[in-house]
């Protein structure tokens, strides 16, 4: 079994103790205004350059141990001093060291200000409670990782964001899922340079797919970006934001690498 079919498998285990009907008014609630686009989106659509997601991640099936232990609103205080423009939380347990706590304490954090940067709950998506719990928490945005889903989920979850005020970020890593996520909705698409079943990284996976993408979509590319030349590629590809986490997190001070992108 590949990676990706192992946490899935474990994730549909793991929400099935918790899962109950979310009623559509639950979701609702969150969103008084249905506004669009919301927080995520408006963050990633910088006038020049590109913008940056930064990511609180611990550990990783991929890399292993990356700053186990560390405390993740302290993670969030660096990245919002140096000006992120949103922050993803990975609130996996049990292969990414994360906690849906982690959420919460980043958003006390941050507070609900409209100049604070918006965060994204990154986990492994499979039912609606998942997403009331990150409206809970505060916020903007879930995850919809195409291959790992049926059309029938995809729409699902993409329905109950959207009752929420949340965004999507649709996850794609080849040609075929692009289709499946545009016929979705999708507004945002992350293109993921690692192939979560396989584990290898290659920045040309952007270069290959964002082109493709419509003008009016927000694409982001996400993983492998470990340099200022790394994130130039990416915005050479057409990104309009890039998702860093593991060399954030190893970086004691990562204010510069933030500058130097924010100077594109
Ligand atoms: O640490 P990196 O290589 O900068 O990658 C960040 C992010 O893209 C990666 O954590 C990620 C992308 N998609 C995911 C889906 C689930 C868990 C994690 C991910």
């Amino acid at each position: 079994m590949d990676k990706l079919t192992e946490i899935m498998a474990w994730k549909r285990q793991e929400v099935a103790k918790r899962r109950r009907p979310v009623r559509d008014e639950e979701l609702a609630h969150f969103n008084p205004s249905s506004s669009h686009p919301s927080r995520f989106e408006k963050a990633l659509r910088r006038e020049s350059g590109i913008a940056l997601i930064s990511e609180i991640k611990r550990k990783s099936p991929s890399a292993g141990a990356i700053a186990e232990g560390r405390d993740a609103p302290e993670q969030a205080r660096l990245y919002y001093n140096a000006g992120t423009d949103a922050i993803s939380v990975l609130t996996d347990e049990k292969y990414f060291g994360g906690s849906i706590r982690d959420l919460w304490n980043v958003n006390d954090l941050l507070g609900n200000r409209s100049d604070s940067p918006p965060t994204l709950r990154k986990d492994f998506f499979v039912d609606r409670i998942q997403i009331l719990e990150a409206a809970e928490a505060g916020a903007s945005c879930i995850l919809i990782i195409v291959r790992a889903l049926s059309n029938e989920e995809m729409s699902m979850l993409f329905e109950a964001a959207n009752l929420a005020g949340l965004d999507s970020i649709f996850e794609v890593h080849e040609e075929s899922e692009v289709e499946r996520a545009l016929n979705c909705g999708a507004r945002i698409v992350g293109v993921n340079n690692r192939d979560l079943t396989r584990f290898v990284t290659d920045l040309a996976i952007s270069e290959s797919i964002i082109p493709q993408l419509p003008e009016n979509c927000v694409a982001i590319s996400e993983s492998g970006i470990h340099s200022i030349a790394d994130a130039e590629r990416a915005f050479e590809a057409g990104a309009d934001a890039i998702l860093v986490g593991e060399a954030l997190m190893k970086m004691e001070d990562p204010e510069p690498f933030i500058q130097a992108i924010h100077d594109f």
